[in-house]
C-alpha cells in the first residue's frame, strides 16, 4: 500500500494535458465485446479500473494487449469464464458486460459488481431493462446468471436517468433484433460517447445526448478503431487545484462544455475562469467566497466532483451548503477533511462548510476514489505536511496525480506506507 505525502501551501502553477476518460473507457471496453475481431481504444488512461477490466474481457476469452495508451481486444474467440469475485467487486462496470456477452455467448455468470462505496447503488434498473430486452436472470449467493437464446428490442422506461444502466442497455440493445427505445435516459457525455463507438462499429443509434435514446440492433457489428475522450472529472480536479491553491492552472485538450456545471459555481465563488475552445484555465487571486451546490444528473452539477469541491469549500468566506441528492453516503472526506481542520456539520445528504482561513496537514484516509481526490486538494492548499493513505482508490481513476501535480509545482510524492510506519512522531518526509 501507498501514500502520498504533501508539503501544502504552494500555488499550482501551469498547464495539464488531461488523460482519457475512466468511465469512457470502462463502458466502451464492454462493448468491444459486440464485434468479432480486433478493437482498438486509443488514449485509454492508465489507472487501475482499466487494467483491471482487461483483465476480466481475458477471462471470457478476450486477447488484451497494451501498445502505451492503445489497447487492442481481440473479441474472436469469446467464451464463457469464472471471473474472480475480488476482480468483479473492484470494479463498477464489471457489471456492463453482463449484457453484451449474454448478446454473443447466450449464457453468462458474473458477481455482483463493486466500484466506489458511496451508497447502496442497486443495479434492478439493469436487470429491468436486460429483462425486457430478454434475458432470464437468476441471482444465486451474489451471481448473476443470465441466458438468452436471442435479444429482442424494447421499450424500456429507466425510474431514474442512470447512467451505468443506460450504456449497459445501449450496449445490449445493439445486438438485439429490431429496435429498442430506452426513455428517461442519462444525457452524460459518456453516453453520447458510447452512443458515437457503437455507430462507429455498424449500429444505429440516435438520440444520445437526450432523454430517449433508439437503438436499431444489428446482427452482427464490426470491430473498429475510437479514441476515448479526455476525462471531465481529472480535468476538473486539476481546475479545483488551481484554484484552492490560489494558483493559475490550464487543462488542456478538453470540452470546455462538459464542464458547464463546475465552471459557474466556480465563477459564483469568485475565481477566475477564462476558456477556450479546447482548454479551460482557473485561478483564484482572492479568497472565495462560500456557495450552494446540488449535485443533479448531467448537465448538472456532477456527484464526482462534489467531494473536490467541498475541499475547495472548506477554505471559501462563510458557509456553503453542498447536497448530494445521487448518492445517499458520498461523504468519506467530511471527517477526513475535518481532521485537518475544516468545519463541515453532515446533516443528512447536505454537507454545511464554514469556511475557515486555514487548513492543517496531517495524517488522513481516503475512504473511495474522490474522497481521496478531495484530501489530496486540501493537502495542496494546507499549512505543513498532509499524509493520504489508502493510495490504491486514488489509482482508479487518476493517470499519475502526483506526476501531473508535480509538474504544476505541487510538492508530492508517492511512498510506501511501511516507510511512514518507520517515521517518529512529527517527523516529517518532504
Ligand atoms: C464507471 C462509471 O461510469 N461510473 C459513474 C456512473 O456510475 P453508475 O453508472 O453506477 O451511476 P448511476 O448513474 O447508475 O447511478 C445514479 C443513481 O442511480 C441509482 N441506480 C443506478 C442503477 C440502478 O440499477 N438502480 C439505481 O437505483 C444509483 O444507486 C445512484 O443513486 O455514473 C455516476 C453518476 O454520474 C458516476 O458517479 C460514476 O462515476
Ligand atoms: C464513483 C466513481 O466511479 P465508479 O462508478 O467506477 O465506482 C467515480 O469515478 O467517481
Amino acid at each position: 500500500m501507498n501514500a502520498l505525502v504533501i508539503a501544502g501551501g504552494r500555488r499550482l502553477l501551469g498547464e495539464v494535458d488531461v488523460a482519457g476518460s475512466k468511465n469512457s473507457a470502462l463502458a466502451l471496453m464492454s462493448a468491444v465485446v459486440l464485434a468479432e475481431g480486433t478493437t482498438i481504444l486509443h488514449n485509454v488512461p492508465d489507472v487501475s479500473d482499466t487494467r483491471t477490466k482487461a483483465q476480466l474481457l481475458q477471462v471470457f476469452g478476450a486477447k488484451t494487449e497494451w501498445h502505451g495508451s492503445s489497447l487492442h481486444v481481440d473479441c474472436s474467440n469469446l467464451h464463457n469464464g469464472e471471473a474472480d469475485e475480488e476482480m468483479v467487486r473492484s470494479i463498477r462496470t464489471s457489471f456492463y458486460l453482463l449484457g453484451p456477452l449474454v448478446a454473443r455467448l447466450g449464457r453468462v455468470t458474473l458477481p455482483a459488481p463493486g466500484g466506489c462505496k458511496i451508497g447502496a447503488r442497486p443495479v434492478d434498473l439493469h436487470i429491468k431493462g436486460l429483462t425486457l430486452l430478454g434475458a432470464r436472470i437468476d441471482l444465486v449467493n451474489g451471481v448473476y446468471s443470465l441466458e438468452a437464446d436471442s435479444l429482442l428490442g424494447a421499450e424500456i422506461y429507466l425510474d431514474f436517468p442512470s447512467a451505468g444502466a443506460t450504456q449497459h442497455l445501449m450496449t445490449a440493445a445493439a445486438l438485439a433484433r429490431g429496435i429498442t427505445v430506452i426513455q428517461n435516459a442519462a444525457m452524460e457525455p459518456e453516453v453520447t460517447v458510447l452512443a458515437d463507438f457503437l455507430n462507429r462499429m455498424g449500429a444505429r443509434v440516435e438520440g444520445a445526448g437526450t432523454s430517449t435514446v433508439t437503438i436499431q440492433g444489428m446482427s452482427s457489428l464490426s470491430p473498429c478503431e475510437f479514441r476515448v475522450p479526455s476525462d471531465r472529472l481529472q480535468a476538473g480536479t486539476y481546475m479545483l487545484a488551481g484554484a484552492i491553491t490560489g494558483g493559475d492552472v490550464k487543462v488542456k485538450g478538453i470540452l470546455p462544455e462538459h464542464q458547464s456545471g463546475l465552471v459557474n459555481k466556480l465563477r459564483e465563488a469568485g475565481a477566475e475562469v477564462s476558456e477556450g475552445s479546447d482548454w479551460i484555465r482557473v485561478g483564484a487571486t482572492e479568497r472565495l467566497k462560500g456557495i450552494r451546490i446540488k449535485t443533479m444528473p448531467y448537465p448538472g452539477f456532477p456527484t464526482d466532483i462534489q467531494q473536490p469541491m467541498a475541499a475547495l469549500l472548506t477554505l471559501a468566506e462563510g458557509t456553503s451548503v453542498v447536497e448530494e441528492t445521487i448518492y445517499e453516503s458520498r461523504i468519506g472526506h467530511v471527517q477526513e477533511l475535518n481532521r485537518m481542520g475544516a468545519n463541515i456539520i453532515q446533516e443528512s445528504r447536505s454537507s454545511i462548510i464554514n469556511g475557515v482561513s486555514q487548513l492543517r496537514g496531517t495524517v488522513v484516509v481516503a475512504s473511495d476514489l474522490r474522497a481521496g481526490a478531495a484530501l489530496v486538494l486540501a493537502g495542496l492548499a494546507a499549512d505543513g505536511e498532509t499524509i493520504v493513505r489508502n493510495v490504491h482508490f486514488i489509482d482508479r481513476g487518476y493517470e499519475r496525480l502526483e506526476e501531473t501535480l508535480q509538474g504544476l509545482g505541487g510538492r508530492i510524492v508517492r511512498i510506501p506506507e511501511d516507510e511512514l510506519r518507520a517515521k517518529r512522531v512529527g517527523e516529517t518526509v518532504l
